[in-house]
């Protein structure tokens, strides 16, 4: 009796579609609060500080917390070891990013690397990175800039002490277009930077969690634009010219200034030069301008918690200033080449990382099913990688609210913050290294040069707190300092 080649196959796919139905349903998700018909864990998922709840449901579930929130299925890992499993040791299948409609589809923001999907595309970004701005060695090159740019960030701050974050985000951005562009950023006012932080500001407000009912019913951007509560596709209209012309005018600065001869070596301009096709120009383009989607603003936050913290801990502040001073002198500022050298100074850069973070939440979202520990982890779930509290738990970091270097320093020192604060696996931040330079070379220079304490109001010393401004990206709230210039000879070298 001959056999039936095409009937055998679909009896063979049925009884693995029916296996894989019934493995799916035998293995449990991890564990996580009980939701109600419909909407889930929505009333379980605050929008503001969503990590600082997520990270409280450690204390009942463990490190892996389930919850389903509107049909999306979200795993928040809320621990080294958990995040370091999944999103690096399984990092083939937890790569991916939401597909936000509103931002990436109708705005355009979906080809900057943060919102890229995992694929091709994607790939030829982070080989971009790779090359360019990967490794310590790679960024050589921009030391001199980063020292020229810190020490201007430095007299900015001197010129007026209340403008702190806005000398911060010129200092964080001139950096970067300097090395993604080859542009050098104005002093006041610069046309590029204005149009840089509004695209900024955009990204914050199409990002927002409930903001665009559209994110939630994909289909309403189907409507046309006059259909009552549509508003919001004339904004993405409006607002997706912005981002065009905000990734395209770096780019065509670079290109007039190869064309003419004299284009100061730049991320894209040794791209260009190498030799890109017409498709790879386009990746580039958004690549590098990715570099300040990514850059300026955590850099920003950053810097502005160093002084922050140097106004809160005056003692911390008097240490690494000794240390500054006993290993580089009074007769030079720091170079990038002292870094090794001045280990409290790296303990304290360390904390910073560590104290404010700036980004709380990684957000990775699985491409297929996986299973972790003995529970399933559905194809399309968002994994929370829940950076604020792995960098707050007290069985970690005792005593988390306190800014304290020595965590990183002598015998027992607590878990290095920088395998939590720039994300995981093949997501992680590209700009990590780039991010440490421009921060310790910032810092070094203000210890050398500055003195920094707490404003005397009415004959009492004002403590500032530790306050932010909450978002995808936190910001610190301004917050009061005395900040002055150290010696006659200090203001000579910031001059020099
Ligand atoms: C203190 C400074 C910084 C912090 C704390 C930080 C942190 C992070 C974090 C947590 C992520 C998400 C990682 C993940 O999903 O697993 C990220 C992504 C990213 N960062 Fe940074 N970052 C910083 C500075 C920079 C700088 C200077 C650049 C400039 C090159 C940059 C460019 C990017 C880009 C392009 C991404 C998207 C990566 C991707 O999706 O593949 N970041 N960063």
């Amino acid at each position: 009796m001959g056999v039936h080649v095409p009937s055998v196959c679909l009896a063979g796919l049925a009884l693995y579609l029916v296996a894989r139905l019934f493995w799916r349903r035998s293995v449990p998700l991890p564990p996580g609060p009980s939701g109600w018909p419909l909407i889930g864990n929505l009333l379980d998922f605050p929008t503001y500080a969503p990590y600082k709840t997520l990270g409280t449901m450690s204390a009942k579930y463990g490190p892996m917390t389930s919850l389903k929130v509107m049909g999306t299925q979200y795993v928040v890992l809320n621990s080294f070891k958990v995040t370091k499993d999944l999103l690096e040791k399984k990092n083939a299948v937890t790569s991916n990013r939401p597909a936000f409609t509103m931002a990436s589809d109708l705005v355009g923001w979906g080809d900057s690397t943060g919102f890229l999907q995992y694929g091709d595309t994607y790939r030829k970004h982070r080989k971009f990175f790779h090359q360019q701005i990967g490794s310590k060695s790679s960024l050589e090159a921009f030391y001199p800039a980063e020292e020229a740019e810190a020490k201007q960030f430095i007299r900015n701050v001197l010129k007026s002490p209340d403008d702190l974050s806005a000398h911060a985000r010129r200092m964080a951005g001139s950096v970067i277009l300097k090395i993604s562009h080859g542009y050098s950023v104005k002093e006041n006012g610069d046309p590029l930077v204005e149009m840089a932080n509004r695209a900024m500001r955009n990204i914050a407000v199409v990002t927002s969690p409930g903001r665009f009912l559209v994110d939630l019913l994909p289909m309403l951007r189907h409507l046309p634009d006059w259909f009552p509560g549509c508003r919001f596709l004339k904004d993405a209209k409006r607002w997706r010219q912005m981002v065009g012309e905000v990734v395209n005018t770096p780019h065509q600065f670079v290109l007039e200034h190869l064309a003419k001869g004299d284009a100061v070596p730049s991320f894209t301009s040794r791209l260009l030069q190498e030799g890109v096709t017409p498709e790879d120009e386009e990746i580039l383009k958004w690549a590098s301008f990715s570099m300040y989607l990514g850059g300026s603003d955590t850099t920003t936050s950053t810097l502005c918690a160093f002084f922050l913290a140097m106004t809160m801990y005056p003692e911390i502040f008097k240490k690494a200033q000794a240390e500054v001073d006993a290993v580089i002198g009074h007769e030079r500022l720091p170079t990038m080449h002292d870094r090794e050298a001045l280990p409290y100074m790296n303990a304290m850069c360390k904390e910073l990382l560590r104290w404010n973070v700036v980004v709380p939440l990684a957000m990775h979202v699985t491409t297929q099913d996986e299973t972790y520990d003995g529970y399933l982890i559905p194809k399309g779930s968002f994994l929370l990688g829940n950076i604020w509290y792995i960098l707050s738990d007290p069985g970690t970091y005792p005593d988390p609210d306190v800014f304290d270097p020595e965590r990183f320093l002598g015998e027992n020192q607590q878990h290095d913050p920088r395998e939590a604060c720039f994300g995981w696996g093949r997501r992680i931040c590209p700009g990590a290294y780039l991010a440490e330079i421009s921060i310790f070379i910032c810092v070094a220079t203000a210890l050398a040069t500055l003195d920094v304490s707490r404003c005397i109001e009415n004959g009492v010393a004002c403590v500032p707190r530790y306050e932010v401004e909450e978002g995808i990206i936190r910001y610190l709230k301004p917050f009061k300092s005395r900040i002055v210039l150290r010696s006659k000879k200090a203001e000579v070298l910031l001059h020099a």
